[in-house]
């Protein structure tokens, strides 16, 4: 049971239909359980189907509703026709989550301009295409809620300068975004900024990257690395009613890792290496993790390990 639904009544979504781009695979599976948990008709759509229909059915079997669209967010016109294509099978698009996204690592001098172009294309780009095709096919007329996943952006980011660049884009465009079509159509838009997450993300690190992951707490004030669900919790936050004059922001979800990045006095400043006193919030998988076969994160083992220890922190506290 997710410790949103207790929070939030847990029909709070309830008649709304969402679209969460990326929605097969990690953070974006997710967010759209969290979702489904709280009542939404979320749909969930990417490139490959197979991991579309996986979470579909996931949802389904906990007593959801998800629809399933094939979608490249670099492709404008595939944009518009999965907006249009929900409008006409769903009546309605009360919210999109903009959660597809990706890069690869690269040191800024060895980037090709196609490289760079690449990782700018799918993430500013994909997240316009989306934005302007949820305007023009409904929520211009109707309204709706916009939430798109970035990165941190506070600093530069060392062999990921493309993403760093396209994530600031997209906080600047929501910016305008808020300003433009607040007022007329009654949308709100914003950012959140997740900090490393455990999570499938993690797969496509290469075994030295994920080994160092494993075994640093990466200077993070909390001592350990967020969980899909805290990054979950935050979009369905900014999706609701209790967000309602929110507008235009980018919400950090890093644990406070953004805030320094070094310290002439000492690593001991910047994380407990004890490990962790900060407990997890776990969200939908809590009470449901392998129930149907139903996986919690689908992280490298060696992370997953870290999420089984976090699990651990805390557990006489109430979270
Ligand atoms: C690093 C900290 C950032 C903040 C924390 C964020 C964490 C996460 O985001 S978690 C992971 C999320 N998931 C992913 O990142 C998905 C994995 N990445 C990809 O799928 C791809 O890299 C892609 C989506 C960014 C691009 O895919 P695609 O459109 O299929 O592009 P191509 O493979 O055809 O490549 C086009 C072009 O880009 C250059 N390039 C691609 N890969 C590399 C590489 N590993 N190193 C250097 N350059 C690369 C290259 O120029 C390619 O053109 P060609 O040379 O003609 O192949
Ligand atoms: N994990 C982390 O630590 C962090 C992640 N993020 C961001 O959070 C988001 C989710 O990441 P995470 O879940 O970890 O990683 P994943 O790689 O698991 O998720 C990326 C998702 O985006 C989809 N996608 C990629 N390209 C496209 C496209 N062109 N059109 C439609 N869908 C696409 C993929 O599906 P498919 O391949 O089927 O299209 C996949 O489901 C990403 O934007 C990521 O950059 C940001 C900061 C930290």
């Amino acid at each position: 049971m997710s410790i949103y639904r207790s929070i939030f009544k847990k029909d709070l979504f309830k008649g709304q239909v969402i679209l969460v781009t990326g929605g097969g695979t990690g953070i974006g599976r997710c967010i759209a359980h969290e979702l489904a948990a709280l009542g939404t008709t979320v749909v969930i759509a990417a490139r490959k189907i197979e991991p579309l229909k996986t979470v579909q059915d996931e949802i389904q079997k906990l007593g959801g509703n998800c629809d399933t669209m094939l979608l490249n967010i670099r492709d404008a016109a595939m944009a518009t026709q999965v907006i249009q294509d929900i409008v006409a099978k769903h009546g309605m698009l009360n919210g999109l989550v903009n959660n597809a996204g990706g890069q690869f690592m690269s040191p800024a001098n060895q980037l090709t301009s196609k490289g760079f172009s690449t990782v700018v294309d799918l993430n500013l780009n994909g997240t316009f295409n989306m934005c302007k095709a949820a305007f023009d096919g409904y929520m211009g007329e109707h309204g709706g809620q916009i939430v798109t996943i970035v990165a941190e952006t506070r600093n530069g980011i060392p062999r990921a300068m493309h993403t760093g660049a396209a994530r600031a884009g997209i906080i600047n465009m929501t910016k305008t975004l808020a300003i433009e079509w607040g007022p007329y159509n009654g949308i709100r838009i914003n950012c959140v900024a997740p900090g490393l997450i455990i999570s499938s993300g993690m797969k496509n690190y290469h075994e030295t990257m994920v080994d160092l992951l494993a075994h640093s707490h990466w200077m993070n004030p909390t001592s350990r690395y967020g969980t899909e669900s805290e990054v979950s919790a935050a979009v369905a936050f900014l999706l609701s009613p209790a967000a309602s004059y929110i507008n235009g922001v980018n919400l950090e979800v890093d644990g406070g890792s953004s805030l320094s990045k070094g310290n002439p006095e000492g690593d001991e400043l910047m994380y407990n290496p004890e490990g962790s006193r900060h407990p997890v919030y776990v969200g939908w998988s809590e009470g449901v993790d392998n129930v149907h076969g139903i996986k919690h994160v689908d992280a490298p083992a060696k992370i997953n390990e870290l999420l089984r220890k976090y699990k651990a922190i805390g557990r006489s506290s109430k979270i």
